[in-house]
């Protein structure tokens, strides 16, 4: 590891389908390979059913029992790094879930259980991942504060919360451990404009503390303001990486510069056709069917992630 928090080397994940795979697989993710340093906000952007979320589990060692992952997913840590991939269970709960990657999930309010308080919640996590603080009431409440929650909301049930409340309490416990990365699932479904704004905002706070964070989202209008990095995923692979205020100003892959024309300042142009199932990737550029650079033979090939400048692409004739 070179200072970075979490290096990701060559990840995939494939879910078997029907008994021993006989019903085929699923590549959910291919080939991801990135690196994530402290103050860094990376967000992860692409279509629904790319492989988002799945490679946000893969990093939490939360895949399902179908799944078969290759690869590295490297967390630095003061005895030596841990690869998720690999590390035994009991390693993965007690020192790398809530204290080396705090998680908020997608659709917060469902997260929470229904029956009991947002502050009981947070104080049996507290308890848990932090058994040296003196004063968990106290520390819950300073929690509440710090991801911008008035304290007295924590005593209302999940179904009392709005969805920009409940979404701050999934940040206030992902926050217990005190962990150096952060991975957001789709923190801003469902939310407002001004709610996903403050949402985003809280999020950079927190980069700009000194975490990592990973934002997984398919909003990169959201994600604009506030990411420092930008990962374009199309159907499985990362297409391109790269610092985002240059991905937004030159994108590249011509999958990335169809999703800025798809926003509302690109002119609301939609991307023709639809992403291929994962069930069946083509060989090849997955992209070539819908790439309005047309087809090409050179397309044919592996796409690769290649160096460009200072980022990443996976293209053979970048835009
Ligand atoms: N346990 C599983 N078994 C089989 N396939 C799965 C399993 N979990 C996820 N998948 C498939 O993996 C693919 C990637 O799903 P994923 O949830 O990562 O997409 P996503 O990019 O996060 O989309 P969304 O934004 O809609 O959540 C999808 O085709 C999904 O159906």
């Amino acid at each position: 590891m070179t200072g970075e928090l979490l290096d990701v080397r060559g990840l995939s994940v494939r879910f078997l389908l029907g008994r021993r795979g006989r019903g085929g697989e699923v590549r959910a993710v291919t080939d991801a390979t990135f690196s994530l340093r402290r103050g860094q906000l990376l967000a992860l952007v692409g279509e629904s059913g790319c492989g988002k979320s799945v490679l946000a589990s893969a990093l939490l060692g939360l895949l399902p029992g179908n799944a078969q992952v290759r690869g590295h997913a490297l967390l630095s840590e003061q005895d030596g790094p841990i690869d998720v991939m690999s590390a035994p269970e009991n390693v993965l709960a007690q020192r790398v879930r809530g204290r080396l990657v705090g998680l908020v999930p997608q659709s917060a309010a469902t997260h929470l259980t229904p029956v009991r308080t947002a502050r009981s919640q947070l104080l049996e996590t507290v308890r848990v991942l932090r058994p040296d603080v003196d004063d968990p009431f106290g520390f819950a409440e300073h929690l509440a504060e710090r991801v911008g929650l008035e304290p007295a909301f924590l005593d209302r049930y999940p179904h009392e919360l709005s969805g920009g409340m409940a979404q701050r309490v999934a940040v206030a416990l992902a926050l217990v451990g005190d962990p150096p990365l952060v991975v957001a699932d789709e923190p801003t479904t469902g939310l407002d404009r001004p709610l996903v704004r403050r949402t985003v905002d809280l999020l950079a706070g927190l980069a700009e503390e000194g975490r990592a964070v990973l934002m997984i989202t398919h909003d990169l209008a959201a994600a604009r303001p506030v990411a420092t990095d930008l990962a374009v995923m199309y159907a499985s692979r990362l297409v391109e990486l790269g610092p985002a205020a240059r991905v937004f100003a030159e994108p590249l892959h011509p999958y990335t510069a169809g999703l800025l024309a798809a926003l509302p300042g690109g002119g609301f142009t939609p991307i023709p056709g639809e992403p291929p199932e994962l069930t069946a990737l083509p060989a090849g550029c997955a992209f070539a069917p819908r790439c309005p650079l047309g087809p090409d033979a050179g397309c044919s090939g592996d796409p690769e992630l290649i160096r460009w400048d200072d980022r990443m692409v996976a293209c053979r004739r970048p835009c």
